[in-house]
């Protein structure tokens, strides 16, 4: 008899405690290199534990960085392990592909509540980031992990990866094959990220942070935007770990987020 199902409810329900989730994304130190930190942020203990003592509900971490900094998150706040990755040292065309970095069972072992992959709908590498998906999916499935799905269109066809369109077919593209969560792009306003929302079916969808904004003010704004569209929360990196006081700017995110704050509203709690 497999209960895994239980599982899986148990978990999802860690991540959105009261049904949205602010989730820490740090896993740039592999997809982006450490020229994304300072001589602060560099060393990912003393950054992640600032971050959990503000209390996020989640931090997504490559399989080898939870290891390094469990005892900034272990037992404090809910592990999603990325399984998927890629460095930017690749060749060019090698960046439109997510490699396997890690399984299931090590996020089992980890004591984490979900795994997270990453599929570049579009890319000319979608089939094998889709068979690396089905078989992460097909693992999880039977230890009773909801699976994440950064659901980027990204590839020689997609003009604007930010577009309606394309986010909208990646998000229903995701759904289509079983992902618990999905993370996916801003599209610019609260309309169009409706549209996103719809596209869902219901499956939680969380905005991926992004590039940093020209100010913190403008992200929140994003951050409201897409809660009014019917996101159920973000999982943003950048715009958090390159403001000046990260646990400030985190629990700025997690008012608009669990508590309903307007954007200015949020700002002001910040002074
Ligand atoms: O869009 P890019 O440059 O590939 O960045 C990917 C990064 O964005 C994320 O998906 C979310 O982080 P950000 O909020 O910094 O965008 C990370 O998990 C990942 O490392």
């Amino acid at each position: 008899m497999s209960y895994a199902n239980i599982g899986k409810t148990v978990r999802l329900n860690r991540i959105l405690r009261d049904g949205k989730a602010v989730v820490f994304a740090f896993d740039h130190g592999f997809e982006h290199g450490p020229w994304d930190f300072t001589s602060e942020t560099i060393d990912p203990r003393g950054l992640l534990k600032k971050i959990v003592d503000a209390g996020v509900d989640a931090v997504m971490l490559t399989p080898g960085l939870a290891y390094v900094t469990r005892d900034s998150w272990l037992g404090r706040t809910s592990l999603i392990v990325k399984v998927t990755g890629k460095t930017n040292l690749r060749p060019e065309d090698q960046k439109m592909l997510q490699s396997l970095i890690g399984t299931v069972e090590e996020a089992v072992s980890l004591g984490a509540d979900a795994v997270a992959a990453t599929v570049y709908w579009g890319s000319q590498y979608e089939d094998v980031m889709l068979s690396r998906w089905v078989s992460i999916k097909e693992e999880a499935e039977r230890y009773g992990y909801p699976c994440l799905q950064l659901a980027y269109p990204r590839g020689p066809s997609i003009k604007n990866m930010y577009d309606v369109e394309v986010v909208k077919y990646g998000v229903r593209a995701a759904i289509e094959v079983g992902a618990d969560l999905i993370k996916t792009y801003y599209t610019g306003s609260w309309d169009t990220f409706r549209e996103v929302v719809k596209a869902s079916s219901g499956i939680p969808v969380l905005m991926s942070g992004g590039a940093p904004r020209k100010s913190f003010m403008d992200f929140l704004r994003d951050v409201e935007d897409v809660m009014k569209a019917g996101a159920q929360g973000v999982v943003v990196g950048r715009n958090v770990f390159m403001h000046e006081n990260p646990a400030l700017a985190i629990r700025a995110v997690m008012k608009i987020v669990h508590e309903g704050l307007t954007a200015e509203e949020a700002f002001k709690t910040m002074q």
